[in-house]
């Protein structure tokens, strides 16, 4: 899959193809389905398929300290947009410019000089442009003077409601993992870096991989049952994610894995943690003896969990 940051990153070869627009933070099973029309669409035409998407995304330009915490960073939506066949992404910086820019201006300049769009595939509820005056009518009236053709994707639900990120993330909140599961298609992951911590895990009797965030916010906080994807296996473990306020932390949210019977080296290693259940919430103990005690209830826990289950 090739990635174009920006219009001025678009070459001649880039015009032609069958695209969407959107955030796709996540990538569920509603993103999925358009996906699978994009590449249905595109083999028909003999055409790549081209997803464009925002860095920042809108909200996050519009209010920064209200937007919700982010599924997926850029890099993991980029594997799986990947994973769904796309062929090529273009990621438009989210910047005042292109807030300003009129939805007939974003056609001629994305869409029609940009892409060469030929069919452009967008849900139901899409808009675009300034203001968000950009909807599908809009964008059909546009298709039939530019020539592409557009199609509205008929609604992804479950159990009767419409598939979002936002109801992935209220999920995810709630601590109902199977339900995420559902919408996503496959557990909830975060894919990160194992960092060198501050080496109290040991003492405490609980190594930890401590997988970098990278992001300042997470859609959870507290402490799970998780296992984790290491060289394509799976091993089961307990992860903690928060500001650790027994030790002293950084002011930033950690993610810490400890897994159950595992003793090789993960230092530099990318690894993803699936999170499965949620434990408890993250708690400030007296002592670090009382955190140790908890722990140790936490991988008690999780050995009873995997022992009733298939092996993750
Ligand atoms: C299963 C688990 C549960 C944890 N729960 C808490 C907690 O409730 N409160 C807290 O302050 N830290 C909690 N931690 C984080 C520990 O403080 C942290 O893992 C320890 O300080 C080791 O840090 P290090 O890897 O940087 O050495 C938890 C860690 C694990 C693995
Ligand atoms: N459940 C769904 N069924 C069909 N199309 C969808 C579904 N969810 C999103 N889409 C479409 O996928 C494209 C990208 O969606 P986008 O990520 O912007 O929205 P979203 O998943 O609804 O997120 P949010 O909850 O943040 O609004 C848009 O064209 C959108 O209409």
């Amino acid at each position: 899959m090739q990635l174009v940051r920006g219009l001025h990153n678009l070459r001649p070869q880039h015009r032609g193809c069958v695209a969407t627009i959107g955030n796709f933070d996540g990538v569920h099973r509603g993103h999925q389905a358009i996906l699978k029309r994009l590449r249905e669409r595109a083999a028909e035409l003999c055409l790549p398929t081209c997803v464009v998407i925002f860095e920042p995304q809108p909200r996050e330009f519009f209010t920064p300290d209200k937007a919700p915490a982010r599924l997926a960073r850029l890099r993991d939506k980029l594997e799986l947009l990947a994973a769904e066949g796309v062929d090529r992404v273009l990621c438009l910086a989210f910047n005042r410019r292109l807030r300003e820019l009129s939805a007939s201006d974003f056609v001629q300049q994305v869409l029609v000089d940009g892409l060469g769009v030929k069919h452009l595939e967008v849900g139901d509820d899409f808009r675009f442009g300034c203001d968000r005056a950009g909807d599908f009518a809009f964008l059909q009236r546009a298709g039939q003077r530019d020539g592409f053709s557009v199609e509205s994707a008929e609604t992804i639900e479950l159990d009767g409601e419409r598939i979002s990120s936002t109801r992935v993330r209220e999920a995810l909140a709630s601590g109902d993992f199977a339900l995420a599961e559902r919408l996503l298609g496959r557990p909830y992951s975060i894919a990160g870096r194992v960092m060198h911590g501050q080496k109290l895990g040991r003492q405490l009797g609980a190594p930890t991989a401590n997988v970098q965030l990278k992001r300042s916010r997470i859609p959870l906080q507290g402490v799970y049952l998780v296992s984790a994807l290491i060289q394509e296996q799976r091993v089961p473990g307990v992860a903690n994610i928060g500001m650790r306020p027994t030790v002293q932390g950084d002011g930033r949210a950690h993610l810490e894995v400890h897994l159950l019977d595992y003793a090789g080296d993960l230092y530099g290693q990318r690894i993803s943690v699936a999170f499965h259940h949620k434990l408890r919430e993250e708690l400030r103990f007296s002592s670090l003896e009382d955190l140790k005690t908890a722990i140790d209830a936490d991988i008690a826990a999780a050995r009873a969990y995997w022992l009733g289950q298939p092996h993750p």
